[in-house]
């Protein structure tokens, strides 16, 4: 589990999840960066470990860590070069340690995209740069975010909204919705998942009226997959496929672009909700919110959702066992 930017409120979640590990019957896990970081706002028992067999026996009396490096000076809600470096290190070393299977997955905890960014992290977010590491193509790798209300994928993610209709390709969406579709299969043993597609433009483009890209681009991906066999609709205006009796109609929602997606999971499962990275050979999840560095050293963060992230990995790990 990296910690993160150890200036957000990483290292608080992944330590009040610790200390919620029997409550809620949270599979061992163990923290990997600079144990300063949950000592800036944690005062509970911490273990160092120097390798990842070590945290089995040690999860029980003390939150596991595996120091990776120094972080340089810690002030929650002040984030640091030196902190952005050890957040981009620890996600390095994590990634590997699933890789090697020396870890059943990884959970990350938020980092500072800005802070990555001058750190010299040349992808646009964790899901390319872990897919990268995996050997997947980013088209391939999925950002599936998921809560108990719903499950959304972004085709387009970390773009500015200017470019999104330009990004959108047929291509991209047939790749993204069969990554989805198996994704499902795999990590939440979902036989046959129902997809919904949304338009990108008002009311879905309003038969060309009001864009065409719906007719240029998604209806065509649509059918392509349709005709392969996938359970899918579309494409649906956005505003009306979001509440409770639509949500009903699908397993997974396919969206144009980023807050398309993350604004309803968030306004729903907001404190539940999971990032999920589809079509890799490693599980990893995370919390689907931020690094909060404004609530940083309040003890105000709720670790709802990290608790969430790491259940989910340890389902989605059993679920691969269990089908494959
Ligand atoms: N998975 C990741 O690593 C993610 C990283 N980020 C990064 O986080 C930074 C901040 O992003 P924002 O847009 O401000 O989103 P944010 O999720 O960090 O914060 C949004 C609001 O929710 C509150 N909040 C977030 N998590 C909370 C928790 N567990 N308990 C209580 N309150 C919580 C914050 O205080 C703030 O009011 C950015 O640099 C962004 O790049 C954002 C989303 C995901
Ligand atoms: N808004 C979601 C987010 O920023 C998560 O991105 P990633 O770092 O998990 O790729």
């Amino acid at each position: 589990m990296p910690l993160g930017d150890p200036a957000g409120i990483g290292p608080e979640i992944v330590a009040k999840s610790w200390v919620m590990r029997e409550a809620r019957g949270l599979a061992p896990f163990f923290a990997v960066g600079d144990p300063a970081a949950l000592r800036a706002v944690w005062l509970g028992p911490i273990t160092p470990i120097s390798a990842p067999e070590e945290a089995m026996a040690a999860f029980a009396t003390g939150l596991p860590c595996l120091e990776i490096a120094k972080a340089g000076e810690i002030v929650p809600g002040s984030p640091s070069v030196d902190g952005a470096r050890i957040a981009f290190q620890a996600l390095e070393v994590a990634v590997g340690l699933a890789r090697s299977g020396s870890a059943a997955g990884i959970v990350t905890a938020p980092v500072g995209k800005e802070q990555l960014y001058g750190v010299g992290f040349t992808h646009p977010g964790q899901t390319e740069f872990v897919a990268e590491r995996c050997g997947v193509s980013s088209h391939n790798a999925v950002m599936m975010l998921a809560g108990p209300s719903l499950k959304v994928v972004p085709i387009t993610i970390h773009i500015a909204l200017a470019d999104v209709p330009a990004a959108l390709t047929i291509d991209l969406i047939r790749a993204r919705a069969i990554t989805t579709a198996k994704g499902m299969q795999k990590n939440f043993g979902i036989a046959r998942p129902r997809l919904a597609v949304a338009g990108l433009n008002p009311h879905a483009g309003e038969n060309g009226a009001l864009g065409r890209e719906e007719i240029e681009i998604i209806r065509p991906a649509i059918e392509q997959l349709r005709a392969e066999g996938l359970d899918i609709v579309g494409p649906l205006a956005a505003d009306g496929m979001f509440h409770a009796r639509a949500r009903e109609t699908y397993d997974v929602a396919l969206c144009m672009y980023h807050d398309q997606a993350l604004i309803p999971i968030k306004t729903l499962n907001f404190d539940d909700g999971v990032n999920i990275t589809l079509g890799l050979p490693i599980v990893r999840t995370s919390p689907d919110h931020g690094t909060a560095f404004g609530i940083a050293g309040t003890d105000s963060a709720n670790p709802g959702a990290m608790i969430a992230a790491i259940r989910m990995a340890e389902a989605a790990a059993r679920a691969r066992i269990a089908h494959g």
